[in-house]
């Protein structure tokens, strides 16, 4: 078989290496398109086609993090007369966006997997916020994507305000590239064109209302719509599907997202430093090890802040984040726990029904 196709939908060594690693079953390999409950929606070098979760699998995987989303590459077995293929693990992800779970709920809600550029989406117009922003780029980052920043619907301010909105972002030691864009005068428009590539995949993140569809139905226009077949198949773009992970006819890949309004900041450890590149190389220069920039003497970051070096703002963003990212980590790290607990006793349940 010939994976040549199969790397147009991203497929490449990396991932190759991970399914030696990963899959120990018979079976090709599929990106999932999209996720119906317990239906998954493949593409392969062929064809779209859907296909189950292994009975396996099923029962093996506890947490919904561990479950095929959007855009990861699954092990799939299907002969050709079967009506659904069979998913038997996920390939590893080599980016995977994650947000908190609605409401109280510590678990992690994957959105989409394997996705290498998001754009963060936000209107100039009454939605810029900056430190959305920057919970944006913590989560994108956290994650292994690399963060762009989109500013819309520039036609509605002035450009006095557009131009205060990016500085705003550079001063917060925000370094991400930035395009900025209008539907309804199309500028920026080819900008954004330029900068998406092949094989790649994009996904667009943002508050309701920002015009994430409006962006994706504008690129799925310019490529002269081909919609990887699915439309073929009876499951059209306006089905209870809510991902979905569209192929161009340029071969761009996009993921289309619904409002996203709560966008938690799950372990966003990795992506705390990387969007806070400036305290954290500070904190090298400060007197203790372990400083943690609150009250300790000797403090370069809380020196840098007195002179004005590092705004009030970017610093007070800076704590919160990380009390929050703290407090998600603990408390998921503790809901893993009892999970794994509870895997492991209704196993030994099953078993002593068995009588083994
Ligand atoms: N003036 C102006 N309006 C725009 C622009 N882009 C989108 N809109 C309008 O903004 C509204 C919301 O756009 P959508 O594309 O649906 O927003 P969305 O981000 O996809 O929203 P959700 O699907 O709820 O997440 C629509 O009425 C669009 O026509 C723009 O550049 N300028
Ligand atoms: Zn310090």
């Amino acid at each position: 078989m010939s994976n040549s196709k199969l790397e147009a939908l991203g497929w490449d060594d990396w991932f190759a290496e991970h399914a030696k690693i990963d899959c120990h079953s018979a079976g090709t390999y599929g990106r999932v398109a999209a996720v119906d409950r317990e239906l998954f929606l493949l593409i392969n070098e062929s064809e779209v086609f859907r296909a189950k979760l292994s009975g396996k699998y099923r029962h093996g995987s506890v947490s919904s993090s561990q479950l095929p989303c959007v855009g990861d590459w699954v092990c799939v077995e299907k002969a050709p007369a079967d009506q659904f293929g069979v998913v038997h693990c996920i390939v590893g992800r080599r980016t995977s966006l994650r947000r908190k779970m609605a409401g109280a709920s510590v678990d992690e809600q994957m959105v989409a997997a394997n996705v290498d550029v998001v754009f963060i989406v936000q209107s100039c117009h009454y939605d810029f916020n900056l430190k959305r922003l920057e919970r944006y780029l913590v989560m994108v980052m956290d994650g292994g994507a690399v963060p762009h920043i989109l500013l819309t619907k520039t036609d509605l301010v002035e450009p006095e305000v557009l131009s205060a909105q990016l500085a705003q972002i550079r001063s917060a030691g925000i370094d991400a590239p930035v395009l900025t864009l209008s539907h309804v005068t199309k500028e920026g428009i080819d900008e954004l064109q330029r900068v998406l590539l092949p094989r790649n995949t994009y996904c667009f993140v943002g508050s309701s209302g920002v015009g994430k569809s409006t962006i994706i139905n504008e690129l799925i226009g310019h490529a002269a719509l081909e919609t990887h077949g699915v439309s073929g198949t009876g499951e059209g773009r306006h089905t209870t599907v809510r991902r979905e992970l569209i192929v161009l006819a340029n071969g761009v890949m996009v993921i289309d997202n619904p409002g996203m309004r709560e966008f938690g900041i799950l372990g966003a450890g990795g992506g705390i430093e990387a969007s806070y590149s400036d305290i954290v190389s500070l904190s090298s220069q400060c007197h203790f090890r372990d400083c943690t920039h609150t009250n300790e003497p000797g403090c370069a970051v809380l020196k840098a802040m007195e002179s004005g070096r590092i705004s009030a703002d970017h610093y007070d963003n800076f704590l919160k984040l990380r009390r929050e990212s703290e407090h998600h980590q603990a408390s998921y790290a503790e809901k893993r726990k009892k999970d794994k607990e509870f895997g492991r006793y209704i196993k030994s349940a099953k078993k002593d029904l068995k009588g083994e």
